[in-house]
């Protein structure tokens, strides 16, 4: 085993080698998390068993019938809150427990290339230096294949209009790794309003953390479902993956879209066009 680990993040293969990881939760952090059911924020006590080894019920009643939820512009609880939290879609049961099966195979059929925190990853799209603001095309062939009926099953349920990824990064994490992702923005100069993540093999959690106080949201990430990030989630939050919450191998299929300045009317217009249309091949 090896890893990829920089700076201040580590996995457990480098921690076995004397990196010490840096304390990441502050002591005094207030823990919410969203109820499974009806997308209410409710507070986590101290003590409380982490909302994934229970499923997150909120303590009011709530409709259980749906196997579709939709969590959005989500509400204060019982344990009223009083910051805002919106813009996270969850929709669950996205692929089947088959679809699942025959997509991790497509995907392990490529290469995996380690990447830091005990991730491995893939990546499908343009080559990018976020700092410098720069982007190469000329490695870039296409979405693959296996996106295809996902990305028009995407498109037919209407709660993501007219999204037209041009990157599609798988993440590998596993707890023999300590896989996780420390909190952090999504890039917002060439990727757009949208995140949109499929999660197979395992359910986790996605943590948002507020900027400046010690706040967290819990959201549920369950198994099959695909969880939508825009708004304030996507642009005032920080989200991440704690390693407590990777419980057995989580593959993550993450698409991003362009932003405004790559889009119609915007500077980078043309290279925008470029990279829709390589995208629409899958390879
Ligand atoms: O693994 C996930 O669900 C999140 C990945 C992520 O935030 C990222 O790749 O930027
Ligand atoms: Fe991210």
């Amino acid at each position: 085993m090896s890893c990829a680990c920089k700076g201040v993040r580590t996995c457990l293969f480098c921690e076995g080698k004397g990196a010490r990881p840096i304390l990441k939760q502050p002591q005094n952090e207030i823990q919410y998390y969203i109820c499974y059911k009806c997308g209410k924020i409710c507070k986590m006590n101290v003590g409380e068993p982490s909302p994934l080894a229970v499923e997150p019920f909120c303590q009011t009643a709530c409709d259980d019938t749906q196997s579709l939820i939709v969590c959005d512009d989500l509400v204060a609880g019982d344990n009223a809150c009083t910051f805002k939290f919106d813009g996270v879609k969850i929709i669950r049961n996205f692929v089947s427990f088959e679809e699942e099966k025959e997509l991790v195979s497509f995907i392990d059929s490529s290469q995996w290339v380690e990447s830091q925190s005990g991730r491995y990853k893939q990546d499908y799209g343009p080559k990018v230096n976020f700092k410098k603001r720069k982007l190469k095309t000329d490695t870039f062939y296409g979405l693959p294949k296996y996106t295809h009926t996902l990305l028009e099953r995407l498109e037919s349920l209407s709660v993501t209009p007219s999204f037209k990824p041009v990157e599609l990064c798988n993440l590998d994490y596993h707890p023999t790794r300590g896989s996780a992702i420390d909190p952090h923005f999504d890039d917002n100069w060439l990727w757009g309003d949208r995140l949109i993540t499929i999660n197979l093999l395992s359910s986790t959690l996605l943590s948002f953390n507020h900027p400046v106080d010690p706040l967290v949201v819990h959201v549920p990430h369950p198994r099959l479902s695909i969880v939508i990030i825009e708004g304030s989630a996507r642009y005032n939050w920080l989200h991440g993956i704690r390693r407590e919450n990777v419980t057995g191998r989580r593959v993550a299929m993450t698409f991003r879209e362009l932003s405004r300045e790559f889009s119609s009317g915007g500077s980078e217009e043309k290279l925008g066009e470029t990279l829709l249309s390589i995208a629409s091949n899958f390879i």
